[in-house]
């Protein structure tokens, strides 16, 4: 069966109805597709932070982390978001394994900008041989975005990046959920949705402003996992499980991101 990464994004997470983790048994069920599940969870660690009286700052939608930060942003997405994903699959009988990036070496990091950003990582592995062995026992993986660096030292890992990283270790189609309709622009006014970018459009894009903030790693992120064979990935509304449906349908929802764009979409 071809397997699939679908990412929630930590906008939507606390607000996906059940009829989503349904959805995905279902299509795992279907043969449709074999989900594989990662997870980001930024909103709840800014909660967790400031509860905390931790300060933290982002450069191009990227955390800086500090070894401080990174204790809270592994105890709220490897703990919390994880367990509490799990139990959604579960309350649905759906069979999930939650770990992270960490367990295994599944995700293996280096710091990224010469360590400028503190503790964020870039994945430079993923050891596949792990979700293809839960995948083999008919579970679901769900992966925290925490990854295993040099000897002990553990990464925070922006989960677009994250997610890519599995999408194109596993040469498999990348899903971003999120809480926008897909790539917005106001034009004359009116906002617009793009449902077809390139790798160019997303660049003039992000120079402008159009595309900022946690846009940036996701739009990155879903063109370079399009690699050995995968030709698009796609940003959807999770609020709206349906759209995953239409999407696999071929129906117009989201927004498409390919290399080049094909002449059909022109
Ligand atoms: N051009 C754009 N179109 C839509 N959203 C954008 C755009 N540029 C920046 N954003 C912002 O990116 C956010 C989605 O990124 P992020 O908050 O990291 O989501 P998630 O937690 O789902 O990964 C949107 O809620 C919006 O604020
Ligand atoms: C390095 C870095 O920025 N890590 C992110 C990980 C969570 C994440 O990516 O969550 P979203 O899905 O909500 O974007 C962070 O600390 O917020």
């Amino acid at each position: 069966m071809k397997k699939a990464v679908f990412k929630i994004g930590g906008s939507i997470l606390q607000e996906l109805p059940k009829s989503f983790y349904q959805l995905l048994i279902d299509l795992k069920e279907k043969g449709i597709c074999d989900p594989v599940i990662v997870h980001g969870g930024g909103p709840e660690i800014n909660q967790a932070l400031k509860q905390m009286n931790i300060e933290s700052t982002f450069v191009d939608g990227l955390r800086v982390t500090t070894e401080e930060v990174l204790e809270v942003a592994q105890m709220v997405m490897s703990g919390t978001i994880n367990k509490r994903i799990v139990g959604l699959f579960q309350g649905q009988n759906g069979k999930a394994i939650g770990l992270s990036g960490v367990d295994g070496r599944l995700l293996q990091a280096k710091p990224i900008h010469n360590g400028k950003l503190g503790l964020v990582g870039e994945i430079t592995k993923v050891e596949t041989s792990w979700i293809d062995m839960i995948l083999k026992e008919g579970g679901i993986p769900v992966i925290s975005p925490i990854a295993a660096g040099e000897g002990e030292i553990r990464l925070n890992i922006n989960g677009d990046t994250a997610a890519g990283a599995v999408a194109e270790a596993l040469g498999c189609k990348l899903i971003l959920i999120s809480n926008i309709p897909g790539v917005m622009e106001t034009i004359n006014q009116k906002e617009i949705i793009h449902h077809h970018l390139t790798k160019n459009d997303v660049e003039a894009m992000i120079a402008s402003g159009v595309i900022y903030g946690g846009m940036i790693p996701k739009v990155r992120s879903a063109l370079a996992s399009l690699k050995g064979g995968v030709e698009e990935s796609v940003i959807l509304n999770g609020l709206e499980p349906d759209n995953i449906l239409k999407y696999l349908d071929g129906e117009k929802v989201g927004t498409i991101l390919r290399e080049k764009e094909i002449a059909e979409h022109v």
